[in-house]
């Protein structure tokens, strides 16, 4: 059947061979629909747009140049890659993107040969990238084949040490390789940072055209048309960059800025380094985020992320609410704590408007620090802060302080820094699925010397976390809160801080006692409803802090009941363990006590609503109540009067 000439080229597409099969015109024409597809596809999904739109042209010009997926092309981050997928054989499910079942959001290497690196966490793809070359040349083998590896990172990523660690290890190898920094001049706020000045000053008020190409290797590397124009840049360039580029005394060869919307640029380009390349070439090109959609083009984060949308107005759809979201409830607490103490700091790694601290900021600027994507250095900053007689509340996602670990042990805990941990996003996050999961912190914190570990069960305790944490200054100390709102409590008029170590008890009851370590404890109280109605009446207590522990409280609990349940948002090792190490030192299980920890899974666990992914992992009220009633050996249904 041969196509009509008005078929969307689109419909032509099922894999990026296809590409090879178009002229460039007929690529420009092609963009324009892989734009308008993404736009069509996420106001149905929600997700994330501006990065996608910025990178339309970049993902059909490296798919038609190079020959995925025996080439690697990485994404790092990867919220961008919902236009390659479209181009990569997943077009007919790209509208249940971030859905229970649907496709990642992210570039997931068991979806599809196409996303030969997953990633979600950034600044990793210079160093995958760096992996596969040197496994090509290592005679590695895989199923598709090893070819070249090209690695796209954006210019908020570049703010990252582990990007520096692989340029500077891949300068040395001088293994064949390709980075594209897609620099837009946005992370999911405004960048920030002298290396972001730095990209800047690169193209800073000159064409295009005038390629500052400075490398020798680089200019023979250019199409001819290109060369003239990059021998006379290279001459400006010197002026301006002793030496030439930072990527060139690094070992790269460096080629740019194009204009990454321009396929007449990119495709060249890219044909000629494809040919030509014989080490590490960076190739600097310039986007805009949001590209080609008005809505996302004027949005102050340029359309990073969006709930599903009107396409014709830019209309987000989110669900009302009247519950103050936690990261709200910080940010308000944090400020009133700040007006009465001018030591208090805050540090984010690239995340104000997600953790808040951008209202912060508004208030007390010269208190608030972004450092870019940099929890590392986000950590250790801190603890300089903290050793120099401030109280900096460092103040992550769960999942990203995972990256400023060593930092944690090695410059806070030993040192017993008093910095302040606020962890955003605890618990199973939905959408963004598995790599964002908060699910490691209170396993990895409260293992930990003279930590102080908390959680907030709701809204109204996060306030008093927020105060303890200011008030406390012996120590370490974090507090953990989960993503979106809260569950409509009164709130306090102000914060009082917590005793250390000690959890309350909600409700006196008989037989079993649910202790619950954060925001489960709803769940917890659904179903000491519900088993009330079977003649079951729970003890609920909310433990408040996994470290220490309230010895006397659990200790008691564990004495007065035939069984204890606890429960928490977070991964073996955390809590219950805890809970399970003192009770066993106690002796506690010598007397008969029946003791159940319910913790996440040990799986991954795929994206959905957060409800779906609790019900993956068995922690719903209805599990809570199966529970109880497995440990006291009453049949779930018809249960007898206990
Ligand atoms: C280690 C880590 N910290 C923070 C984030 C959150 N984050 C996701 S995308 C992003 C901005 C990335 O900016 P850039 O690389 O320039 O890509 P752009 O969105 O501009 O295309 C941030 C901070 C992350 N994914 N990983
Ligand atoms: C890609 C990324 O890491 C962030 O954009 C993340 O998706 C933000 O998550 P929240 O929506 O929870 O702020
Ligand atoms: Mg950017």
């Amino acid at each position: 059947m041969t196509d009509r000439p008005d078929t969307p080229l689109l419909d032509r597409v099922n894999r990026p061979a296809d590409l090879k099969n178009f002229s460039d015109a007929e690529l420009v024409k092609l963009s324009h629909e892989l734009r308008a597809e993404t736009i069509s596809a996420v106001s149905e999904t929600g997700g994330h747009l501006g990065a996608g739109l910025g990178v339309v042209e970049l993902t059909v010009a490296i798919h038609s140049v190079f020959d995925t997926p025996k080439d690697k092309l990485i994404w790092d981050v990867s919220h961008q890659c919902y236009p390659h997928k479209i181009l990569t054989e997943r077009r007919d499910r790209i509208r249940t993107l971030r859905m229970k079942d649907g496709l990642s959001g992210f570039t997931k290497r068991s979806e599809s040969p196409y996303d030969p690196f997953g990633a979600a966490h950034s600044s990793t793809s210079i160093s995958a990238a760096l992996g596969f070359s040197v496994a090509r040349d290592l005679g590695g083998n895989v199923p598709e084949g090893l070819g070249d590896a090209i690695a796209v990172i954006g210019d908020g990523s570049m703010s990252a040490g582990m990007a520096y660690e692989a340029m500077n290890n891949a300068g040395h190898l001088k293994k064949r390789m390709f980075v594209i920094l897609n620099d837009n001049e946005m992370s999911i706020a405004p960048p920030v940072g002298a290396m972001s000045t730095y990209l800047s000053r690169l193209y800073a008020e000159e064409p295009f055209q005038d390629f500052k190409a400075a490398a020798k290797g680089a200019v023979s590397m250019l199409p001819g048309p290109f060369r003239e124009g990059a021998k006379r840049a290279k001459d400006m360039l010197k002026g301006m960059a002793v030496g030439g580029t930072l990527f060139e005394q690094l070992g790269f060869s460096y080629l740019g800025p194009i204009d990454g919307h321009d396929l007449n640029q990119l495709l060249p380009v890219l044909r000629t380094v494809k040919a030509r390349a014989t080490g590490p070439v960076l190739i600097h090109v310039i986007t805009k985020k949001g590209k080609g959609y008005g809505p996302a083009e004027a949005a102050r984060d340029k359309g990073h992320a969006t709930a599903k949308f009107n396409v014709l107005t830019g209309e987000q759809k989110k669900a009302p609410s009247n519950a103050p979201s936690y990261t709200r409830v910080f940010a308000d607490s944090l400020i009133a704590e700040a007006a009465k103490d001018d030591k208090i700091c805050a540090v984010t790694a690239a995340m104000p408007d997600g953790t808040g601290l951008n209202l912060f900021a508004e208030r007390y600027p010269s208190r608030c620090f972004d450092v870019g994507i940099a929890e590392q250095h986000g950590v250790t900053f801190s603890a300089g802060l903290a050793a120099g007689g401030m109280k900096p509340f460092c103040t992550m996602y769960s999942t990203f302080l995972q990256r400023g670990y060593d930092q944690v042990v090695h410059d806070v805990a030993i040192q017993r820094l008093p910095v302040r941990f606020a962890i955003d996003r605890a618990g199973l996050v939905g959408a963004d699925g598995a790599t964002h999961a908060g699910a490691f912190d209170v396993a990895f914190l409260a293992n930990l010397p003279d930590f102080v570990v908390m959680a907030a069960a709701d809204e109204a305790e996060l306030v008093h976390m927020v105060a303890t944490a200011a008030a406390y200054d012996d120590g370490p100390i974090a507090f953990r809160f989960p993503r979106g709102e809260g569950a409509g409590v009164t709130m306090p008029e102000r914060g009082e801080p917590l005793e250390i170590g000690k959890g309350r008890i909600i409700a006196e009851g008989k037989r079993v006692a649910l202790l619950s370590f954060g925001t489960r404890l709803s769940e917890v109280e659904k179903a000491a409803e519900a088993l009330r109605a079977k003649g079951i009446t729970p003890t609920i207590a909310d433990a408040r802090f996994a470290k220490p522990l309230d010895r006397e409280m659990i200790l008691s609990l564990a004495a007065d009941h035939e069984a204890l349940i606890t429960i928490e948002e977070g991964a073996v090792g955390g809590f219950g363990s805890h809970v399970a190490q003192l009770l066993a030192d106690e002796g506690v299980f010598d007397a008969g006590l029946k003791y159940r920890s319910m913790v996440l899974p040990d799986i991954f666990i795929d994206q959905a609503s957060p409800a779906d992914m609790y019900a993956v992992a068995g922690m719903n009220a209805e599990h809570i109540e199966a529970k109880v009633l497995d440990v006291l050996g009453i049949a779930s249904i018809g249960a007898q009067r206990a």
